[in-house]
């Protein structure tokens, strides 16, 4: 077809439409998602074991017939995102689950807690408090905030977590909930923590991290330094010892010292006193033999020359979060790379195999 000049033109700005639209709509797929998450979907539909029809599912969720249609479509938008597919069986179209919704899974037992599930981190990422101070970024870029969840809250995300339980168990499910993803990787990380006898998980949370790490390792001890809100409730065990502490004035020593998703909390300047503070207490620790006195990062390595698109497209995602929300940021190789040789460490091994994340080993 030979186009003129200016049905190209009007091609193009339709096309232009299309394209402002999905993305002045894509909140609707978030919040599809979340109505998917709250009526528990994926459950339902993994828990069939056979592809599931429209009229099943309605049934199952004990909804009033009159919504088959509504339902229909939001399945229809979900399956279009990935969360579900839909086949035929028995001249039948069922939906049934596809990796991502069966992450979503809200019905795990305790038992199962390093079983990899991500319910808790979207019920974080959807929830009022993290999706309203988005609504505020041009108010915060004409501010004098540090972030936008001050500019709503008046106080950082810490300090909110420290003065509302509530939302303190929400973040730190998240976290854990992300964490759970550690036990896909942890046994094949022994020539990382080979001859290793102890381990500081830096901003470790609740320790699931640290479990998962202790399953794999279990000859090794753990100390998990967080903030004192977070580890208050926290209970020893043997090899498992819980620090409340500021990691910007105290890092306790140990032959690792670990960081998982925790330096991309921070701005550079925070970064290097951090770093500074590992290499301090490597040196007066005196760590001498095979792994002993590195510190090991897991966080994501932004690199949009060989990332496929949507990762490329979540780490940029991610970026924006962490420096509205927390003044944090993702990292280029190069920009991790001058922290590291700032902070007076000589060497560094990247290790790719964490989808969104890549393990970082520092070295004096
Ligand atoms: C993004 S979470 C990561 C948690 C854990 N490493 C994980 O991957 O699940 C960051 C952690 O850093 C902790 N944190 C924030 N500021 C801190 C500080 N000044 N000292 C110690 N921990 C801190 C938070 O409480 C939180 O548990
Ligand atoms: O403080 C946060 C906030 C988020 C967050 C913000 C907005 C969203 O739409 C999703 C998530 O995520 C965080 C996170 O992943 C982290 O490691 C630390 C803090 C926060």
């Amino acid at each position: 077809m030979n186009l003129t000049q200016t049905q190209r033109e009007r091609n193009e700005l339709f096309e232009a439409q299309a394209h402002i639209y999905s993305y002045l709509l894509n909140c609707a797929t978030s919040m599809s998602l979340k109505c998917a998450l709250e009526l528990g979907i994926p459950d339902i539909v993994l828990n069939h074991k056979k592809p599931i029809t429209i009229q099943e599912l309605i049934s199952k969720l004990n909804l009033p017939i009159e919504k088959t249609f509504h339902l229909r479509s939001l399945m229809r938008l979900l399956i279009h995102s990935k969360f579900f597919s839909i086949i035929k069986l028995d001249g039948q179209e069922g939906y049934v689950p596809t990796t991502a919704s069966k992450l979503l899974i809200k019905n795990t037992s305790e038992d199962s807690q390093n079983v990899p599930n991500l319910f808790s981190f979207a019920k974080f990422c959807l929830d009022p408090a993290i999706l309203t101070p988005w609504q505020f970024l041009g108010k915060w870029f004409n501010g004098s905030e540090s972030t936008i969840f001050e500019t709503v809250n008046g106080i950082s995300v810490w300090e909110f977590a420290n003065k509302n339980p509530k939302f303190n168990e929400l973040f730190n499910d998240a976290m854990t909930s992300d964490s759970r993803m550690m036990s896909l990787v942890a046994n094949d990380y022994h020539e990382i923590f080979a001859g290793v006898e102890s381990v500081v998980d830096v901003g470790g949370g609740t320790g699931l991290n640290a479990k998962i790490l202790l399953e794999a390792f279990p000859h090794m001890t753990c100390t998990v330094l967080d903030l004192p809100h977070v580890v208050a409730d926290m209970t020893d065990t043997t090899n498992l010892k819980y620090v409340g502490g500021d990691m910007l004035s105290f890092i306790p020593s140990a032959d690792v010292i670990l960081f998982k998703t925790v330096l991309h909390n921070w701005g550079d300047e925070d970064v290097l006193r951090v770093l500074k503070l590992c290499r301090e207490t490597i040196r007066s620790g005196g760590g001498k033999g095979i792994n002993k006195g590195k510190v090991v990062i897991i966080d994501m390595v932004v690199d949009f020359e060989h990332d496929e698109e949507e990762i490329t497209k979540t780490k940029m995602l991610f970026d924006v979060m962490m420096m509205f929300f927390i003044n944090g940021k993702e990292r280029t190789k190069a920009e991790w790379e001058k922290l590291f040789l700032e902070a007076g460490f000589s060497e560094y091994k990247i290790t790719h195999n964490l989808g969104l994340r890549s393990l970082i080993e520092v070295f004096p």
